[in-house]
């Protein structure tokens, strides 16, 4: 088990870590999601000991983590870590990078190479130089890397950030079914929500270096604790309780994600709005209007011609 135990830290005297503390098990995937600059590298780059903190500590099975004033060279051997700026070396080709972190006794070697070059969907690059490849492809081959060495956790920032939508479902499918059947715990800094949504075990929200939610994709998504929180999932109405009920004179706001707001036909609802604009999301529009002097996302089936007025319908409870 990896256990981040109230950990702090800043580059100078200001910290960017905020007393952090969560645990995670074998073959977990962890999403760290948050605005740029609130400290996901920087957390990533604390628990592979590339970075040396004063307070708090990160332990693995119950062995605390010396850090990089330990070791000569900083970084845990049981763990790997893909920085943003993967590095591969370009002169050589893709069978030779990969293969750089697996033994030259492993008889199974060539074989390995294979495996994790399909996890990737690159096996017809093995002769190729790196430096003949796209970034998206470099960055697929540096995934393959990482993996080659059978790391016990995967330390992974922005991984799909150069891949192609054509690729990326696959991709990441993929990749998160192979580490799940080699149990290896995989902690992934994000923006993309599908990463978080759709594969991770569980979801830390950082804001400005503390972690202000923690939970399952389900629990976040379905009770998000913030507007910080909501907005990392959808577009997200935060709207007075008074604005949508007038007989609540309690100073609340309430959070709506566009599908809980619906047209209605009925136009003794008070809610009226007026559209300001219709965006094309493939099975839906998202409608932007005006309601209330605020600006509110919805989701309708057509589209909706802009400065129209329509009446409004909220859905939740
Ligand atoms: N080497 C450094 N020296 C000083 N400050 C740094 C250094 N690296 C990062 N920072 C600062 O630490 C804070 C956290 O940065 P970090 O890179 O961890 O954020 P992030 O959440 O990973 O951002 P992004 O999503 O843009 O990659 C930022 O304010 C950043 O400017």
């Amino acid at each position: 088990m990896l256990k981040v135990d109230k950990v702090s830290f800043g580059y100078t005297l200001n910290e960017v870590i905020k007393n952090i503390s969560f645990k995670a098990n074998k073959g977990d995937y962890i999403a760290i999601v948050g605005e740029s600059g609130c400290g996901k590298s920087t957390l990533l780059e604390i628990i592979y000991g590339l970075l040396h903190i004063d307070k708090g500590a990160v332990y693995w099975n119950e062995n605390k983590l010396l850090g990089p004033n330990f070791y000569l060279i900083p970084g845990e051997e049981f763990m790997k870590y893909l920085p943003q700026d993967f590095d591969l070396m370009p002169y050589i080709t893709v069978e030779e990078n990969v293969g750089k972190n697996i033994s030259s006794l492993d008889p199974n070697k060539q074989n390995r190479i294979l495996e994790l070059l399909k996890v990737v969907d690159m096996t017809d690059f093995l002769k190729t130089k790196v430096k003949n490849l796209s970034g998206g492809q470099k960055q697929r081959i540096a995934i393959a890397k990482v993996l080659a060495k059978e790391p016990e956790v995967l330390l992974l920032d922005e991984p799909f950030s150069h891949i192609d939508n054509f690729r990326k479902n696959k991709l990441r499918r993929s990749l998160f079914k192979y580490l799940k059947s080699k149990n290896i715990l995989c902690i992934v800094a994000t923006h993309d929500t599908t990463d978080a949504l759709s594969f991770a075990d569980e979801i830390l929200v950082i804001r400005n270096g503390k972690v202000v939610a923690q939970g399952t994709p389900e629990q976040l998504y379905n009770q998000p604790k913030s507007a910080y929180v909501a907005s990392f999932f959808n577009e997200i109405n935060e709207l007075p309780l008074k604005l949508i009920d007038s007989k609540k004179t309690l100073n609340k706001t309430v959070l709506l994600y566009p599908n809980e707001i619906t047209l209605t036909s009925n136009s003794n609802s008070k809610l009226k709005a007026k559209v300001v604009n219709s965006y094309f999301k493939g099975n839906f529009y998202l409608i932007e209007a005006e309601f209330k002097d605020k600006t509110i996302f919805f989701e309708h089936s057509t589209k909706v011609n802009s400065n129209q007025e329509v009446f409004i319908k909220i859905n939740c409870n």
